[in-house]
């Protein structure tokens, strides 16, 4: 609920000081009963300005406290309400003397500026100002609290003080120390808004300790004397108690309330005080950040005026939002909550009665009566998650309320089934299309009735049945009819009886509880029930925001909680590397010490440029300087923790890096070694067993092309598996790769030994490898084709392991074994036959038996040929291959599509066969297409090991 803030002013006494000047004090005129002050303009006008209080030089500070009601602003910062207390005014006014109370020492010399002592007494009681009074009642209130055994108190309290603009921490004294240091930052904090960085804030437990604490930053005020008043204090003073407060019965209900009390520098005339230098510099920089305070109370009770006047004109909406340049001073950023944000606040302007203070009092009056304007809105500061859980709670409670109601209603509504609706709905609804007649008057009309026919039962019901066939016969008529006034009120009360009767016979069957409900009842309880079903979908609706809201609130709040979980971790890290520097510092210290003379050692490290300076801690130990060996490079302590922190950040990061790499070195050693993923015989099982084959097979080394054949294919082997991996060796390479070490079989038993071998190979590796490898039994076919061209006399003497149709092996024999067969006939017929492209050979020129491409080219087409393949089938290499293919892939039977799948398998597999040269293996560019297209589509596709590896860059 929006607060005022409260605005007292307090005239002073004539000082004993002003007396002897013979000053007077005639303007000035305080009305107690209208709590007003009378100002004199002129000889002849006056103008009256009234407050909360108005206080005159009678005024004890007890007075002060008490009509003020600052016990209950107390009260309030112990309930969990921010509250401050400021005080305003010209300097000598009287301010200080309102908050502290305490006798300051004299300055001597009022031309020199010097540092004078409170005298701090907590003894004298009607002596105490608002600061040391509030700090006591606030422990007796916190006590009788505690007595309650409700919640546990806690009191913080700091101390800081603004000085030509910069933050000084009174409860600090070695930040104070430097007096022309940057000062502390002010820091914007959301839940905060702005706050100053490390600033101290101390617990006090009691009274005694709060006291301490009060005592040493009033200490170390920096007050200066000058010309008008030799107290007066030239800094901004904000003492800040918070009290927090834990529920017993609950920890997480948290409430934390701040209480700002503040002594406000004095606003004066540079010509008046006569303040030079360093005093007119602060007097630039206390007018500046005063003159900022009065923008914001201005702008503030603008803002205030125009909502006021909106509000009375009904323009709630339409309230222009002034800038309040809080931003502008430190001041004004940090009572930015006190005025005119979510405090209680109270200003208390202070008077000097001097008639020749007349226009200083005239502008504190002017904004005192501006601040009085200022509507504040104090809000209680729990933790946030207990005041949404207490929300919740009473939404939980609100809810459960409309769930048991809108039971109620649904068990009355599902009365009406749909036969009920059915029965009696229809002529409810014709009632109400007809709005000539209420329902009211139907009910009145039906209970007149009622009577009626107790009298005249039987005659009534045999108009009833006239009348309702009337109707009847008026509705099977399909052409509308004008219905005259009398026809239609006859109509009116035939359906008045209808729904009469209707809702009669509704009341006797939807009954609840028992009892009977009248037609009007069932007809309000309907209406109700609409309702109350629509409310409630409209509280799921708004649930489910609410639901929305909450989620997003949380992922924000969950982010936040981790960036400053880093920002967390990255500070520790730093206190850490402080401290090993420092722990090896006094190491190193007590070393030289023990060892050496140590004022010598000073001396000595004075020289290489080395601070060392015990006295200032820290602070200067911080800024201390190394120099290196070569006497050069000088860094600061700071720079080598920021190197260190650097060099931990990098070394975190190169660990997990290493992690990664690891993890992918893992990766692709499984990949290496696929055996181990699928169950396969490793690679060293294969070797063995190859060796083994080799071992039994070869009889006589030199000779046999077994043990030739045996090393290609640990050599066509490896390379495959290069393949698989993704390398730019393709199948083809790995073939090539076999022809070139084998040399062809010489005769039909070196030949039978080689497919013997690779017979017996093929099974064993089939064995081995499982069902997931067609890519070998592939790779066997294709090798027998390479194989069988070698030798024109295998084909002869091995007829049924031919894979081709005589007719091709014809023309391959014919291509192979002649040089200069352009003008053979059956070649030309032969090659007729071939499809035009890619296949057929028209450059005859080029055409001879080292044309392998041609070659291939032909086999290609071979082995695409249905007509062709329907001979190959017959082969019993090529019904090994299929058999396999059967065996690995059941239901691939259609030979076609064996081999479709095959050379689609080949083209996936080994990618680089599309490129450069090869590609002329796959002329038809659609074909391959398709043929890609079917063996990446078919669920059917024989099991393929294909292993793809994306090397690390630098691996
Ligand atoms: N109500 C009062 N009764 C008696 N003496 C008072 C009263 N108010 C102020 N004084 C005296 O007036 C002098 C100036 O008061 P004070 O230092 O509080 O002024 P101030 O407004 O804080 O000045 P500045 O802004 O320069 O700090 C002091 O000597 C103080 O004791």
């Amino acid at each position: 609920m929006p607060t005022r803030i409260g605005v007292a002013i307090r005239v002073r006494p004539l000082l004993e000081s002003e007396k002897q000047k013979n000053l007077t004090c005639t303007k000035l005129q305080v009305k107690h009963s209208s709590k007003s002050i009378q100002i004199q303009l002129d000889d002849r006008t006056t103008k009256s300005f009234k407050f909360d209080q108005v206080l005159d030089e009678q005024c004890s500070q007890n007075d002060l406290y008490e009509k003020n009601s600052i016990d209950q602003l107390i009260q309030k910062v112990i309930e969990g309400y921010h509250s401050t207390i400021f005080a305003y005014g010209q300097t000598g006014s009287g301010k200080t003397f309102s908050m502290e109370g305490f006798d300051y020492e004299m300055a001597t010399d009022s031309n020199k500026k010097q540092v004078l002592k409170p005298i701090i007494n907590y003894e004298n009681l009607d002596q105490q100002g608002i600061i040391p009074r509030t700090v006591h009642k606030l422990f007796e209130k916190i006590q009788i609290a505690h007595n309650k055994n409700e919640r546990i108190y806690k009191v913080y309290l700091s101390y800081l003080q603004i000085y030509n603009e910069k933050i000084y921490d009174l409860l600090n004294t070695d930040q104070l120390k430097k007096n022309d240091g940057p000062g502390l930052k002010l820091r914007w904090n959301k839940k905060d808004q702005f706050q100053v960085e490390n600033l101290l804030v101390f617990e006090c437990s009691n009274l005694q300790e709060a006291y301490d604490m009060l005592s040493k930053g009033i200490k170390n005020k920096i007050m200066a004397s000058h010309k008008l008043n030799a107290q007066s204090s030239r800094s901004h003073c904000i003492l800040t108690i918070k009290v927090d407060s834990i529920s017993r019965l609950d920890p997480d209900n948290l409430i934390s309330a701040k209480l700002h009390l503040v002594d406000l520098a004095g606003s004066e005339r540079q010509s008046q005080t006569g303040t030079e230098g360093q005093n007119f510099k602060e007097c630039i920089e206390i007018n500046k950040s005063l003159f900022t305070l009065r923008q914001v109370i201005s702008a503030l009770a603008d803002q205030s005026m125009q909502s006021q006047e909106e509000t009375q004109q009904g323009n709630n909406n339409s309230v222009k939002q002034f800038h309040v340049p809080y931003r502008d001073s430190k001041l004004t950023s940090l009572l930015k909550q006190s005025i005119g944000g979510n405090s209680y606040c109270l200003m208390i302007a202070c008077l000097s009665p001097c008639d020749c203070y007349y226009e200083e009092n005239m502008s504190t009056l002017n904004y005192a009566t501006k601040a009085s304007q200022i509507s504040n809105e104090p809000v209680k500061n729990e933790d946030p998650k207990n005041r949404l859980i207490a929300e919740l709670k009473a939404k939980i409670e609100e809810l459960t309320k409309d769930l048991a109601r809108a039971n109620e209603h649904i068990a009355f509504l599902s009365k009406f089934s749909t036969e009920n609706i059915n029965k009696y709905g229809t002529d409810i609804l014709k009632m109400q299309r007809n709005k000539q007649t209420s329902i009211q008057q139907i009910q009145e009309e039906s209970l007149k009735e009622e009577e009626h026919n107790q009298i005249k039962t039987s005659s009534k019901e045999k108009e009833t049945k006239r009348q309702d066939e009337t109707p009847k016969k008026e509705r099977s008529d399909e052409t509308p009819k004008k219905v005259k006034p009398e026809e239609n009120s006859a109509n009116q009360s035939q359906l008045q009886s209808s729904v009469k009767k209707s809702l009669n016979k509704m009341s006797s069957e939807l009954s609840i509880d028992g009892g009977l409900m009248s037609s009007d009842m069932i007809i309000r309880r309907l209406v109700e029930s609409a309702n109350m079903v629509r409310d409630l979908l409209q509280s799921n609706i708004n649930m489910r925001e609410m639901i929305e809201k909450l989620t997003k609130n949380n992922e924000q709040t969950e982010n936040e909680l981790n960036i400053l979980q880093m920002e967390n971790s990255d500070l520790r890290e730093k206190i850490e590397i402080m401290e090993n520097i420092l722990s090896k510092d006094i190491e190193n210290e007590k070393e030289l010490k023990s060892k050496f003379d140590y004022k010598k050692v000073l001396e000595e490290s004075e020289t290489n440029n080395i601070i060392a300076d015990e006295t200032n801690g820290f602070q200067k130990t911080n800024t201390k300087t190394f120099t290196s060996d070569f006497g050069f490079q000088t860094i600061t302590r700071q720079e080598i923790v920021n190197e260190i922190h650097q060099l931990r950040k990098e070394k975190k990061n190169l660990s997990q890096r290493l992690k990664s790499l690891e993890l992918e070195n893992n990766e692709l050693h499984t990949r290496l070694n696929p055996n181990a993923l699928y169950g396969e015989p490793t690679r060293m099982h294969l070797n063995q067993t190859l060796d083994m084959i080799a071992s039994s097979t070869a009889q006589n080394q030199q000779n046999n092309s077994a043990y030739l054949m045996t090393q290609n294919f640990k050599s066509a082997s490896a390379k495959l598996k290069k393949s698989q991996l993704g390398s730019r060796v393709s199948a083809k390479t790995s073939m090539n790769a076999i022809e070139e070490f084998s040399p062809p079989p010489q005769n039909t038993q070196h030949y039978n030994s080689f497919i013997n071998t690779q017979q017996q190979f093929s099974t064993l590796y089939q064995q081995k490898m499982g069902s997931s490898n067609n890519q070998f039994n592939n790779t066997m076919y294709y090798n027998n084709l390479k194989g069988q061209k070698h030798n024109s006399y295998n084909y002869e003497q091995s007829p049924e392991s031919q894979p081709f149709p005589n007719q091709l092996r014809q023309q391959l024999l014919y291509t192979r074994t002649s040089s200069s067969q352009k003008n053979d006939n059956s070649f030309t017929q032969a090659n007729a036959r071939l499809p035009s492209t890619g296949y057929r050979n028209t450059q005859n020129s080029s055409y001879n038996a080292g044309d392998s491409s041609f070659i291939e080219r032909q086999e290609n087409y071979a082995f695409e040929q249905p007509q062709y393949s329907n001979f190959a089938r017959n082969t019993p290499q090529f019904n090994q291959n299929n058999n396999l293919y059967e065996s690995t892939s059941p239901g691939w039977s259609n030979t076609n599509q064996i081999k479709y799948q095959n050379k689609a398998m080949m083209q996936t597999q080994y990618p680089s066969n599309n490129t450069g040269s090869n590609n002329q293996n796959f002329p038809n560019q659609s074909k391959q297409k398709n043929l890609r297209a079917l063996s990446q589509n078919s669920s059917k596709r024989p099991p393929v090991i294909r292993q793809h590896v994306n090397l690390p860059k630098n691996f």
